[in-house]
C-alpha cells in the first residue's frame, strides 16, 4: 500500500509499488465558466449546466426545469450567443473570461514559483464547462499535490458563486482515493491591496479622460433580493467595498454609488439596477458624465464588456448622457496580481514553511 514514507523516498518503494510523485501544494484558481463557443448548442450546454444549479436559481427542480428546458433554453442561447459573439476573442477562439483567467494563472504561477519554487503547482478550473474542476483536481493529485488550496476568484462571498464553486471542489475530492488536504480561500473584498488595485484602476482611467465624471457607479452583479433576506452576505460585502474604495480615493459620498446589474427573471433583484440608474442620473439629475467600474468581477467578461460597455452605455446615452467611461476589471494588472498573491500567501499559512 502507498504511504507517506514511500512518497518522500520513492527509491525505497518496492518495484511493484504504485508510482508516487514528489509532494507538492496545489493552488487551484476557479472562475465561473464560459461557453466553448457562441453557437446554439455550446451556449445551450453551458446555460443548461449553469442555470440548473440550485445555488444559482433555487426554485424546486419540478417547477424550474420545465421552464428552463422548454422556454429559457429555446431562446436565450441565441440572444446570449449574439452577445458573446460581439466580444469573442477570435484570435484565440475563446471568450475574454477564458483568456484573462489564463493570463492571471500565468502571472500567479510566476509570483508563486518565485516564492516557493517547484513545491507549488498553480492552475485554473471553471465551475461550469471546461476545464472542469474535477479534471484539474485529478491532474493535481496525479502530479503529487497532497494539499490543495482552492481559490474561487470572487472578491465577495455569494451562494451563487463562491459556495457553488466550493461545492464542486468538494464533489471532486469525493472521487479521490487518497484525498489531498484541502482549504478554500476566504472572500477578499477587505484586503487593502485589492482596494488599492481598484483605486489605482479608477485613477488610471480618470487620468485618460478629458473631463472628470460627475459620478462613479460601482456596478456589482445582482442576485435576487430574497437571497439577501435569507442570509447571503453578498449585498453587505458589496456596499462595504464601495465605502472602502471611496475612503481610499478620498471622495465625497455624492461622487460614488453602488448599483447592481444583470437582473434575470421576474423576481425583484438587488437595487438600484445599473441600467435604470444611469438613465435616471442623466435624465433627472443632469449627470451627463459618468464612469462605471465592476468590482465583483475579477476578470472582464460578457457582463462587463457587453452588458456594461454596450447595453448600459446605450441606456445612458439614450437618456441624454454624454460621456460614458468604463473602468476595466483588474484582470492581470500587476496591482491585482500582487493582491491575489498576498491573499494566497496568507491562506497558505503553515503549508510551505
Ligand atoms: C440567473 C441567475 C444568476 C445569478 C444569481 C448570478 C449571479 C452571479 N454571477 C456572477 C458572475 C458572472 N455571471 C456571468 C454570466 C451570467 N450570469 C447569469 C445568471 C446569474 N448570475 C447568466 C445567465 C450568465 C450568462 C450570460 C447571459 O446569458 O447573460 C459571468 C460571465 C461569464 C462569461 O463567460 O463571460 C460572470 C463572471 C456573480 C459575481 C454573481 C453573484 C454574486
Ligand atoms: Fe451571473
Ligand atoms: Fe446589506
Amino acid at each position: 500500500m502507498p504511504d507517506a514514507k514511500d512518497a518522500t523516498c520513492p527509491a525505497h518503494a518496492p518495484a511493484d509499488h504504485p508510482k508516487i510523485p514528489r509532494e507538492k501544494v496545489g493552488i487551484l484558481l476557479a472562475n465561473l465558466g464560459t461557453p466553448d463557443n457562441y453557437g446554439y448548442w455550446a451556449m445551450r450546454r453551458y446555460l443548461n449546466e449553469f442555470l440548473s444549479d440550485q445555488r444559482v436559481i433555487d426554485y424546486p427542480a419540478w417547477k424550474w426545469q420545465p421552464i428552463l428546458q422548454l422556454i429559457v433554453l429555446t431562446k436565450r442561447p441565441f440572444t446570449s450567443g449574439a452577445a458573446y459573439k460581439s466580444i469573442w476573442n477570435e484570435a484565440a477562439n475563446e471568450s475574454p473570461l477564458m483568456t484573462i483567467t489564463k493570463d492571471q494563472t500565468h502571472a500567479l504561477r510566476t509570483t508563486l514559483t518565485e516564492a516557493y519554487g517547484d513545491r507549488v503547482m498553480v492552475d485554473y478550473c471553471m465551475r461550469y464547462g471546461n476545464p472542469s474542476t474535477r479534471s484539474k483536481v485529478r491532474a493535481m493529485v496525479d502530479a503529487g499535490c497532497t494539499k490543495i488550496l482552492f481559490f474561487p476568484l470572487y472578491p465577495h462571498y455569494a451562494g451563487a458563486t463562491t459556495a457553488t464553486a466550493n461545492d464542486q471542489f468538494f464533489r471532486a475530492l469525493m472521487k479521490e482515493t487518497w484525498q489531498p488536504t484541502a482549504r478554500v480561500v476566504d472572500p477578499y473584498f477587505e484586503e487593502p491591496l485589492y482596494i488599492e488595485a481598484l483605486a489605482q484602476s479608477v485613477e488610471q482611467a480618470y487620468a485618460k479622460i478629458p473631463e472628470r465624471p460627475d459620478i462613479l457607479l460601482c456596478s456589482y452583479h445582482g442576485v435576487p433580493e430574497r437571497y439577501l433576506m435569507e442570509g447571503d452576505p453578498y449585498h453587505c460585502q458589496c456596499q462595504k467595498t464601495t465605502r472602502l474604495l471611496k475612503e481610499r480615493l478620498g471622495w465625497a459620498d455624492t461622487e460614488i454609488k453602488t448599483t447592481f446589474q444583470s437582473k434575470f427573471g421576474p423576481e425583484e433583484w438587488l437595487k438600484p439596477y445599473t441600467v435604470e440608474e444611469v438613465a435616471r442620473l442623466a435624465r433627472d439629475e443632469g449627470k451627463k458624465k459618468i464612469a462605471v467600474c465592476a468590482p465583483a468581477f475579477s476578470a472582464d467578461c460578457i457582463e462587463t464588456l457587453e452588458e456594461i460597455n454596450e447595453e448600459i452605455k446605450e441606456s445612458f446615452e439614450h437618456a441624454g448622457g454624454e460621456q460614458f467611461t468604463y473602468v476595466p476589471c483588474l484582470n492581470d494588472n500587476p496591482a491585482h496580481i500582487a493582491a491575489l498573491t498576498k491573499v494566497i500567501k496568507d491562506n497558505l499559512g503553515g503549508w510551505l514553511e
